[in-house]
């Protein structure tokens, strides 16, 4: 946790105010922060220092390695995190492209298990990465990647957090995650137990030790209407110890996680924190 607060207050002290366009706000910007997870410890890095909504986060998670394009199905997962960009983001509104209420079109998961190429076919980048590291393969590309620029314009959002490589070394394995743009407050609050969870969980599925998980920021960014309750609230408190978490040990496979997995597979022991702090979102 420590790390975030780090990020934290390098932001507020040496971040550049940048305009962004598409939300209409200025943002206190820093490039580049590398974070890291012991997976291997299960030293879960949740923020400590406001409640944090982890089991939302997860369900984000689960709804990416679904597939999910539609704000509904994550709500019925228990995650309401697509609502507003499915529904409430002007330029998508009025794109053509757009299936109606909900939709949030080629992003995320879509991308992640049913990237189309340009003969026709769709390549399921999960189910090859999970296969090839079940048998011990690591032919040093086991990536997925939701940047496709080539289908920005059928998707509500361009990903963030958009590569995930896994690694395999010693028996172990890692993972390492590039996200090019951070809402720290918000998003990078889910993004931290999202890239945790997931080597946690290939790593059971593909019968792994799990070990590091290394998660790269590009524009880490507080938002203008943001920064006084990071600067003289949550960054005046003091963080309490990483918490636990546990996954259920019966999800065995891939397709495990597509079926019948729920919230009530993951739970956290030890988690200590302060008072909730709501930050504005900015779609
Ligand atoms: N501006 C912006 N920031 C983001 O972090 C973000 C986007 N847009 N668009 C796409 C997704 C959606 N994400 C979100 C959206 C909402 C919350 C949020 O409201 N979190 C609250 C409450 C969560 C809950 O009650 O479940 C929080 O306090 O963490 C977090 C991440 C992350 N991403
Ligand atoms: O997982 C996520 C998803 C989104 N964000 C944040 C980062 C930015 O503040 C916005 C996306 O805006 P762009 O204009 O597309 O960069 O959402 C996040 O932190 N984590």
């Amino acid at each position: 946790m420590q790390q975030y607060l780090d990020l934290c207050r390098r932001i507020v002290n040496e971040g550049e105010w940048v305009y962004n366009e598409r939300t209409g706000k200025r943002c206190l910007t820093v490039i580049n922060a590398d974070l890291e997870y012991d997976v291997g410890n299960n030293r879960f890095p949740l923020v400590t220092t406001r409640k944090s909504y982890w089991k939302a986060a997860i369900a984000e998670l689960l709804g990416y390695l679904r597939g999910y394009d539609n704000a509904a199905q994550f709500r019925a997962l228990g995650c309401n995190t697509w609502n507003a960009n499915a529904n409430d983001n002007a330029s998508w509104l009025k794109n053509p492209l757009r299936k109606g209420e909900d939709d949030m079109g080629r992003v995320y998961g879509v991308q992640g298990r049913s990237w189309a190429t340009t003969d026709g076919r769709h390549i399921d980048q999960l189910k090859k990465v999970v296969d090839n590291l079940s048998k011990g393969i690591d032919d040093r590309g086991e990536i997925i990647t939701f940047y496709n620029p080539g289908e920005f314009h059928m998707g509500c959002l361009r990903p963030c957090m958009h590569t995930h490589h896994f690694s395999l070394l010693g028996g172990k394995l890692y993972l390492n995650s590039i996200q090019r743009s951070a809402d720290v407050p918000l998003g990078v609050n889910f993004n931290q137990c999202q890239v945790f969870v997931l080597l946690a969980l290939i790593a059971q599925i593909t019968g792994h030790q799990p070990a590091k998980a290394y998660h790269k920021l590009i524009n880490a960014h507080i938002y203008e209407d943001q920064l006084e309750l990071m600067r003289d609230v949550q960054l005046k408190r003091e963080p309490y110890p990483s918490p636990e978490l546990r996954i259920n040990p019966a999800i065995k496979t891939l397709e495990d996680l597509e079926t019948w997995v729920t919230l009530d597979d993951f739970e956290v022991s030890g988690y200590q924190y302060h008072d909730a702090i709501h930050y504005p979102f900015s779609v």
